[in-house]
């Protein structure tokens, strides 16, 4: 079965809703979302329910070719983004980048 749920840091959350964070990178355990699904979207802090996405692709990214390109698309620089992702999937090279578009 696909995944319908996602949640976010709820630091993300006005990124996401304002169109600037258009990407998100997530390991094995999250990467089963159906393409052109939409997905109920939360905060991991409290589930507070707060956008619906639209699942544009999931690509397969090793974390060795994370680029700028990348961090463009999460509106941060690229050592921001090795930080986040050391500190929420620390030394994890099987990464996945989800692409999405807000509908709600
Ligand atoms: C709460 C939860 O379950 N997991 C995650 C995992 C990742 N992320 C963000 O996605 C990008 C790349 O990982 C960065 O912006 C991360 O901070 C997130 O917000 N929540």
């Amino acid at each position: 079965m696909s995944l319908t749920k996602i949640t976010f840091f709820e630091r993300f959350e006005a990124d996401i809703l304002s169109g600037k964070k258009t990407i998100t990178i997530r390991d094995e355990s999250e990467k089963d979302y159906a393409l052109d699904s939409v997905v109920q979207v939360s905060t991991y802090e409290t589930n507070r329910w707060f956008c619906a996405l639209k699942i544009h692709s999931v690509i397969s990214l090793p974390y060795s070719q994370l680029s700028e390109f990348h961090a463009q698309q999460e509106n941060m620089t690229l050592l921001a983004l090795k930080t986040v992702i050391q500190e929420i999937y620390p030394n994890i090279e099987s990464l996945y980048v989800i692409s999405y578009e807000l509908v709600g």
